[in-house]
């Protein structure tokens, strides 16, 4: 495969904000390869696109180095990776640490043995770009979600430190968005509070991800950064 139409590879594509940039790189002609842990009618729209899913549960090392032999397979090259797959799970009593390593190894662990296993992938091509999407909550902590705002502060470490191993090949950066689209049984006072987080007080949609996944895909000179895409949280 030419390193010109190198597909690029998108981790938790299976729904809501991964699914949603998947389609929109498939509108633009550009071959996915998705990751999927649970078969949903996403998974499947996406197949019909032509994009290959692969199924990975990252919740183990092993899970992790099964999906990155597989990609190996179906791939000579890669025009980017963006790691979108995550688990947003509260603390909950008794099952703190099983919360931790699961988030742990999907935020963290994850990207990194992705990364290192993959970047030959990326060298084949030019450009080559790496996404890490994280959490603007990682600026001040989270209460209520202590395991998952650590894991996601890692994974921005990890935007510095590939940013810095894999230039000047390979960009490497980060988007923390805050609230882009509420969960189902996200009940009306806990939608209201959310939006009266932010100055803007919307819930924009998985396209502001998209467009800031392009943003960094086509800036030549852009790397070792995480844009904040948060409604104005930080001002509020
Ligand atoms: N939605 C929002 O408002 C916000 C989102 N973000 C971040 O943006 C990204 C996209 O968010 P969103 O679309 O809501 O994400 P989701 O909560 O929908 O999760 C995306 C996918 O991750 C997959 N996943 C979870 N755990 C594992 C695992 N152990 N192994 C493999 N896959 C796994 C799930 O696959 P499956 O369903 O197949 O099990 C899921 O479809 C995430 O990184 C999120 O943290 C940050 C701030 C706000
Ligand atoms: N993997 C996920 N991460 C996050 C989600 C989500 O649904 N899946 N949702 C949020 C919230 O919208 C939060 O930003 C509200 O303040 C955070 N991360």
């Amino acid at each position: 495969m030419s390193a010109t139409n190198a597909p690029i590879l998108i981790t938790g594509a299976g729904q809501r904000v991964g699914l949603h940039c998947a389609h929109r790189l498939l509108d633009e002609g550009q071959p996915v390869i998705f990751s999927y842990r649970s078969e949903r009618p996403g998974v499947q729209a996406l197949r019909d696109r032509g994009a290959i899913g692969l199924f990975a549960d990252f919740s183990s090392e092993a899970g992790v180095l099964a999906f990155i032999a597989q990609v190996n397979t179906h791939t000579q090259s890669l025009r980017a990776i963006i790691h979108n797959a995550s688990a947003w799970v509260a603390e909950t009593p008794g099952d703190e640490s099983r919360a931790f390593i699961d988030m742990f190894n999907v935020h963290m662990l994850a990207p990194y043995l992705i990364n290192l296993h993959c970047s030959p992938l990326l060298q084949r091509s030019s450009p080559a770009d790496i996404v890490h999407i994280s959490d603007d909550v990682v600026r001040k902590g989270s209460r209520q979600h202590i395991a998952y705002c650590a894991t996601k502060a890692g994974l921005d470490s990890l935007t510095l430190s590939f940013a810095a191993q894999l230039a000047p090949l390979i960009k490497v950066n980060g988007i923390a968005p805050a609230m882009v689209m509420f969960n189902e049984g996200d009940d009306a006072a806990y939608r209201a509070r959310v939006l009266a987080k932010s100055a803007l007080g919307i819930e924009p949609g998985p396209d502001v991800i998209y467009q800031s996944v392009r943003y960094l895909l086509d800036n030549p000179y852009v790397t070792g950064t995480t844009l904040t895409v948060n409604g104005g949280r930080h001002i509020k």
